[in-house]
This record gives C-alpha cells, structure tokens and sequence, in this order.
C-alpha cells in the first residue's frame, strides 16, 4: 500500500501538467542561465511527477507552495480551518513565501526540482534489505528462532513511527507469539530508532463522518492494541536499540524487562501534542518511577537517558551500543532455553492479580485521549509537525 504521505504529495501536484519529456541534463544547464524560462518550470513540473522516491513532506509542502507562488503570485486562498491539517499545511507553506516575485519562484521551483532529481537517484535512503518482508507483515519484520519470537518495528525510514498498519500488525504478531512454540517473545526497532511513536499522519485521513468519528475509532483501536499487551501471556521483553518516544515508551510499563542500548532515550511528550498519557502509564509510571518522576515524564515531558531511565526502574539494564545486540541476545538465548510453562505461569502470578486494573485504566485513557484528539491543543500540534514548524 502507498504511504499515506505520498498519497497526500500526490493531491498537492497541481494536475494540468502537460508531459513533456526533457532531459534532466538540460535542467542544469539552464540552471546556469539563472533564469528560469516557462519550459524550463513546465518539464520541471513534469519531472517531480518521474521521481522515483518520496522526497519527503517538507520537501512536497516547498514544492507546492513554490508552484503556487510561480502560477498565481502571494497566497489569495483563505485560511482553512483548524481540522482541515492537509490544506492547513499547504496554505502555511504559501503564505509563508509572502510576496516572493513570480519569477523568483519559478526559478526556485526549478531548482528545488533539479538537485532532488540528482539526489533522490543516486542514494538510498533504505538500508539494504530492511524493506525484507519475513512473514507478509508490510511494516514488521517477525522470525522465530531459539525459542524466541522477535517482532522487530520496521519502518526505519519513518524511525518506527506506528502507522494504523502497524498498530493491526503487531497485534496479529503478539496474537500468533502467544500461541506459537517459542518460550519467550521480544520486540525491538530496524534501524537507529526503537520507534518515534505514534506516526503523526494517521490524524490526517478524516473519515466521511469527520474527525469525531477518527477519534472514535483512534480510541476504539488504541485501547484494543494495549488490551493485547496488557493480556500477552508470555514473558514479553523489550529491546530498545534507540530512541523511544510516545507510546513506545508508555508500554514499557507493560513489558516484563527492558534491555536497553546506552543511545536510547525515553521522551513522552504529551503535553506539548496537547494529548495525554496511554498505554497504561498514568497507572504503570507511578507506581514504577514515584508519581513526581511520572510527572516529570508524562505531564512535563522530560526526556530521560537510558542510564536515567533505569535508575527510575523503567528499563532493566543498560549496555553500550557496540556491545548491545550481541550481549543481550546471548541473555535472550539462555532465557529462552528456561521451562517455558514454568516462565508463563511466573508471569501469570507476578501481573494477573493487576489485569482487571490494567483494562481499566486502559479504558479510562482511552476515553480521555479521544477527548484530547479533539482539542485545538492537539491539532495544532500535529499541523506544526507536518508543516514542520515543530519537532521534539
Ligand atoms: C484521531 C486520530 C487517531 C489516530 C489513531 C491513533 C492510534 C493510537 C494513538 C496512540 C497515542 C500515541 C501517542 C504518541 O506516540 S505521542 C508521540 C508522537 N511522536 C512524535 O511526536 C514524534 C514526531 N517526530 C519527531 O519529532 C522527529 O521526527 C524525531 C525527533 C522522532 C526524529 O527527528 P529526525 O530529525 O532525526 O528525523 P526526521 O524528523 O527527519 O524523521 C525522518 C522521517 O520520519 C518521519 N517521522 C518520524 N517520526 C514520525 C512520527 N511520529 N509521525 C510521522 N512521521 C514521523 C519524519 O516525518 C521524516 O519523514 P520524511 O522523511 O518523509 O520527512
């Protein structure tokens, strides 16, 4: 399935574009000209159209605002609503070029294009064979070996952020880790991040019924991905090879031990997302850390180090990174080889009497975030990322 982001680049092209082949070479020596003439803007506008990768939301957002600015002059659109994030994004991007001569942005336009047409061919933003499909998953990679299940996040490109594909397919990999024959199950990142949280541009894709009924099911699908955690029989580590942020980081609370790479770090900030706390941490983090440190983290967003993380007792131990993977898959291993029926009803004495609490809490947090999901707060946040006026 086409990224959403791309699918949303692909609206922002203007559409009347006529097809007229022109070799990229020629871009270039008309860029040396400094002029950009009509044909010189026209086959740049044919060439975004052969770009073979995604050139990113940042880079699309320039595109089109430079477009405008080159075909109609300083932004004459009304400013959309709030909830309109796609066109909210789009009219910021063309205001903000302010009354930048025609011209002027034409020739922008035309080299923006010319150096993403070298560089979006030569290199590879994809690490070889991270887009490896294992067993059907489009954003997982799931093995089972040693008596170990590894889910491993596999959007290293987006840094792991969890698309709604995503949230469906660790769910289907937790459901089938619990029944398969390995002893234990681990989840863990591709690439340098564990994961980067909830993927920001799952709020764009506004239903028929609006953004109530988005939020409605973002509550319904949020509180049946952490029922799976909260309900997963067997021992569940987490390896966390990088930074974790938002609710890869809440359900650690869940987990029963967090190995972590001394390049981790551990960031919920959801104040300033104008969202609140999930995955059970309003409840987990407390009682793990001291309601003041689950403060500092859930309510003011302090971000915390591996090391700071595993004094407060989220993350069990923590390794240096060019020890890490090897370290704590040799303990993985020897884990793994344990009774498995033994681990299962440890950890069934150790967290059922706390379930019941658990699916609570998780209701309870659910409810408040669809509340949230709707506030000014929230959305202005999200818009500010994906016009990328904001990041963490
Ligand atoms: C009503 C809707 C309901 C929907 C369904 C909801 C389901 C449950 C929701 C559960 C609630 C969860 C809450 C959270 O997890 S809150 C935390 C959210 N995460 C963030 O705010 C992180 C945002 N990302 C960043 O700030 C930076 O990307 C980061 C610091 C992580 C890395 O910065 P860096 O400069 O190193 O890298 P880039 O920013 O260039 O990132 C590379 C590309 O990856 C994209 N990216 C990264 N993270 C996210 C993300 N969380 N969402 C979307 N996209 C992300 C980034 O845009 C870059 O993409 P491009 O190359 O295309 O530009």
């Amino acid at each position: 399935m086409a990224h959403l982001a791309w699918r949303l680049a692909q609206r922002w092209c203007p559409s009347s574009l006529q097809v007229i082949s022109f070799p990229v070479v020629q871009l270039h020596l008309n860029r040396t000209a400094m002029r950009a003439s009509q044909k010189d803007f026209e086959n740049a506008m044919n060439q975004v159209k052969l770009l073979k990768k995604d050139p990113g939301n940042e880079v699309k957002l320039k595109l089109y605002s430079l477009y405008k600015q080159a075909t109609e002059g300083p932004c004459n659109m009304p400013k959309p609503g709030v909830f309109d994030l796609i066109n909210k994004a789009k009219w910021d991007a063309w205001n903000a070029l302010g009354s930048l001569p025609k011209e002027t942005a034409r020739q922008n336009y035309v080299d923006l294009v010319s150096s993403l047409s070298s560089s979006l061919e030569s290199s590879s933003q994809v690490e070889p064979g991270t887009d490896r499909k294992s067993t059907g998953y489009e954003t997982l990679m799931v093995t089972s070996e040693d008596g170990i299940t590894k889910i491993m996040l596999n959007r290293p490109t987006k840094k792991n952020a969890l698309n709604v594909e995503m949230y469906h397919e660790i769910m289907h990999a937790l459901k089938a880790a619990s029944k398969d024959d390995s002893a234990i199950t681990v989840l863990t990142g591709n690439g340098d991040y564990y994961s980067s949280g909830n993927d920001l541009t799952n709020f764009t894709d506004i239903p028929p019924g609006g953004v109530e009924e988005k939020a409605k099911n973002g509550a319904i699908l949020l509180r049946e991905f952490v029922g799976c955690f909260i309900d997963f029989p067997k021992p569940l580590i987490a390896v966390v090879n990088g930074p974790a942020v938002g609710i890869s980081v809440t359900l650690l609370g869940l987990f029963d031990a967090v190995y972590a790479s001394d390049r981790a770090t551990f960031h919920t900030p959801f104040s300033h997302l104008g969202q609140s706390p999930e995955g059970c941490s309003s409840y987990t983090f407390p009682k793990i850390m001291s309601p003041a440190k689950a403060t500092e983290m859930l309510v003011f967003g302090k971000k915390l180090t591996a090391g700071e993380a595993c004094a407060q007792g989220l993350v069990t131990e923590v390794f240096p990174d060019s020890t890490f993977q090897k370290e704590v898959w040799t303990r993985l291993k020897a884990f793994a080889k344990l009774p498995p029926n033994a681990m299962r009803i440890s950890k069934e004495i150790i967290r059922n009497r706390e379930k019941e609490k658990l699916h609570a809490v998780n209701a309870e947090e659910c409810s408040v975030l669809q509340g949230r999901w709707l506030s000014d707060e929230c959305m202005n946040a999200v818009v500010n990322f994906l016009s990328r006026k904001s990041k963490l």
